[in-house]
């Protein structure tokens, strides 16, 4: 649904040249969730303007939707939806004829446009509020309008730029809710930029991490877990544990080792696999566990693991 190779972007300011995008590639399959995450300035926004032909790359090739990004930007944008992160609608105008315009702009009859409107409204849970003026709705029903707005033309391939920001806990997960219903009911492919770890977490079949233009890592995010940031396990033993430490520190799956009150903390890659071979090292040596805990990682570890703060950034 995406196919992008060495897309790439440079701005010229009047004293310099700023490199926001320095060549990525970038595969979808139809009916994906993938999430596009990234610390500020990484270059993410940068990317989702190119995908969606508001911005030209500097160089690259991608083919989105189908159509060519460089040869035939207009179709891509007949096939895609956009969502941008504030939607620019008149708050005085009703949600129902917002949509039904949006239709018609697209190239629908009327009595196309009031179905579709009719389809979107019950997708995202919009029907009773057709008659609302827009400034009237929550933040979270507000959201679910932009999307409605980004799906009326029935498109394939829809790109959601922060859908959550700003919204709170029962409303975001309540979007989440319309978006994964999104996949299952209308088979769209969605392309959804988010700095909320928990989101792309609860989300995305696949995510991209972005960092200084750069694609750093892609993976599931059980898979990003498991390859960039190692389990925490704490072995509780009866005896030396700075002996039991050293046991275990050459260990090829032990990234990291240390002992405090707890006892002995290792880092280790996959540790659910490595337990029992770790913990027969150490009763071999004739040390006695007396307790065992393992903890997954987060996210928030994976992204601080592969992200690197930008110099004159907070
Ligand atoms: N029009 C522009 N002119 C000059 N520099 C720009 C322009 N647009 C973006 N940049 C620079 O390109 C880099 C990437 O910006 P971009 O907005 O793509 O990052 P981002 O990952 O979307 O960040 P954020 O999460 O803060 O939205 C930044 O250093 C930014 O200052």
């Amino acid at each position: 649904m995406i196919f992008a190779r060495g897309l790439a972007r440079t701005f010229r300011t009047r004293d310099r040249e700023v490199t926001a995008v320095r060549g990525v590639d970038i595969d979808v399959e139809p009916g994906e969730i993938v999430g596009f995450l990234g610390p500020n300035g990484a270059g993410k926004t940068t990317t989702l303007r190119m995908l969606t032909t508001l911005l030209r790359p500097t160089s690259g090739t991608a083919t989105v939707a189908g159509a060519d990004l460089l040869t035939d930007p207009v179709e891509v944008r007949r096939r895609i939806g956009y969502v941008a992160q504030s939607g620019g609608t008149d708050p005085n105008t009703r949600v129902g004829k917002e949509l039904v315009y949006q239709a018609e702009f697209y190239g629908a009859s009327r009595a196309e446009a009031v179905r579709r409107t009719g389809e979107v409204c019950s997708m995202l849970d919009l029907a009773e509020l057709t008659e609302r003026q827009v400034k009237t709705l929550s933040g979270g029903q507000r959201r679910r309008m932009d999307i409605a707005l980004g799906l009326i033309h029935a498109p394939r391939l829809v790109f959601l730029d922060e859908p959550s920001v700003g919204l709170d806990p029962q409303s975001r997960s309540t979007l989440w809710e319309h978006i994964r219903r999104l996949r299952a009911e209308a088979a769209t492919t969605i392309f959804l930029t988010t700095h909320y770890l928990d989101e792309a977490d609860a989300l995305c079949d696949r995510i991209l991490v972005m960092d200084g233009g750069r694609i750093v890592a892609t993976d599931t995010p059980d898979g990003l877990k498991g390859r960039y940031a190692g389990d925490a396990v704490t072995f509780g033993v009866a005896g030396d544990a700075e002996f039991a430490r050293v046991l275990l520190a050459d260990h090829p799956a032990v990234q990291e080792s240390a002992v405090d009150e707890t006892g002995l903390r290792l880092t280790v890659f996959d540790g659910a696999r490595q337990l029992p071979e770790l913990m027969a090292v150490l009763n071999s040596a004739g040390m006695r566990v007396v307790s065992v805990q393992l903890a997954r990682p987060t996210l928030d570890d994976v992204f601080l693991t592969l992200t690197q703060p930008v110099k004159g950034t907070a």
